[in-house]
């Protein structure tokens, strides 16, 4: 496959079938070095079974290269350079964390102990700490530092936030982006806290029952999408130039189109900056409420 220098994972004409499901349907995309990428998806979107694919867990249709390698064929390979947090992720609850530092030592080739108690020195997990008395909190941050010991070229994370408050959210999404990613290393979140995410992103990848409706660096979405605050008396003209989304924003109608509209219609509303939230809203809704041709 044609794998410039700077693309770390590439994807042609994905599909993958669970029987007669289809979890993925030819999805095509890139991601480059020292990328965050963001995957939305609804549940059953497709979200983890993409991720599997990735870490060479699940059979698929069509071509997929990560790191040069082919997932499945090279998995062992491609896991020592490859990290991955999967949504079911546990840690042994009769462990110490200390003794998970000495495990991950004897398990990875490219896992660093001492990078590991560094990271664990950010948080308030101890290394006597028994992984049983941790909170949710404190083991994703565990896991986290575990994970970000390992000198890896991708990390894939699913739902890694799950059942956690926002401080604790928040204080795992600083560890990630201070002490992992270096403009190097890229990583891939599957989330659905989409508004918590958006300012750590720099591309955004949306699934629609398994398609790829948006892949797109989120410096480019003002470039493509155009959204609109208008007065009341204008809606009727702004429906008439199909938005994919009209909504409420601080009070006000506004309308979202993609690519620009006509300038007649472009007068009616003030232009503003659509939110992440707003274009998932627009583009992964059910077809019965949103029968406009995208
Ligand atoms: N092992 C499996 N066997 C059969 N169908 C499956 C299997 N795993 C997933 N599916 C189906 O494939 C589709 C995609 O599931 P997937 O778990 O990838 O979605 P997701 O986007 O990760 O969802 P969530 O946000 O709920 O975690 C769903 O329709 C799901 O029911």
């Amino acid at each position: 496959m044609n794998q410039t220098q700077d693309t770390l994972i590439r994807a042609e004409n994905l599909s993958l079938n669970y029987g007669k499901k289809r979890a993925l349907d030819n999805l095509n995309f890139s991601i480059g070095k020292g990328r965050v990428v963001g995957l939305l998806g609804h549940n059953g979107a497709g979200k983890t079974t993409l991720m599997k694919a990735l870490v060479g867990v699940q059979a698929h249709e069509g071509r997929l290269d990560v790191l040069g390698f082919e997932p499945q064929r090279d998995r062992v390979k491609l896991l020592e350079q490859v990290t991955y947090i999967p949504d079911v992720a546990i840690l042994p609850r009769w462990a110490r964390v200390e003794q998970l530092v000495e495990l991950m030592s004897g398990l990875h080739p490219k896992f660093s102990a001492d990078r590991a108690r560094e990271l664990l020195r950010r948080t308030s997990v101890k290394l006597t700490d028994k992984v049983k008395a941790l909170s949710k909190g404190m083991v994703a941050q565990t896991h986290l530092a575990l994970i970000a010991a390992v000198d890896a070229k991708v990390m894939i994370l699913d739902e890694p936030t799950l059942g956690l408050d926002v401080l604790s959210r928040k204080s795992f999404y600083e560890m990630l982006i201070d002490e992992w990613c270096d403009g190097e290393r890229s990583v891939l979140i599957s989330t659905h806290q989409v508004e918590e995410i958006e300012g750590l992103l720099s591309d955004v990848m949306m699934l629609n029952e398994g398609k790829l409706v948006l892949n797109i660096p989120l410096d480019q979405i003002d470039d493509r999408f155009v959204a609109l605050k208008h007065d009341p008396q204008a809606a009727e003209a702004i429906a008439a130039a199909h938005p994919i989304l009209r909504y409420r924003q601080q009070g006000e109608a506004a309308a979202l189109f993609d690519g620009a509209p006509p300038a007649h219609v472009a007068s009616l509303g003030q232009r503003m900056r659509p939110s992440l939230v707003d274009l998932f809203v627009a583009l992964t809704r059910a077809p019965e409420i949103n029968p406009q041709q995208r």
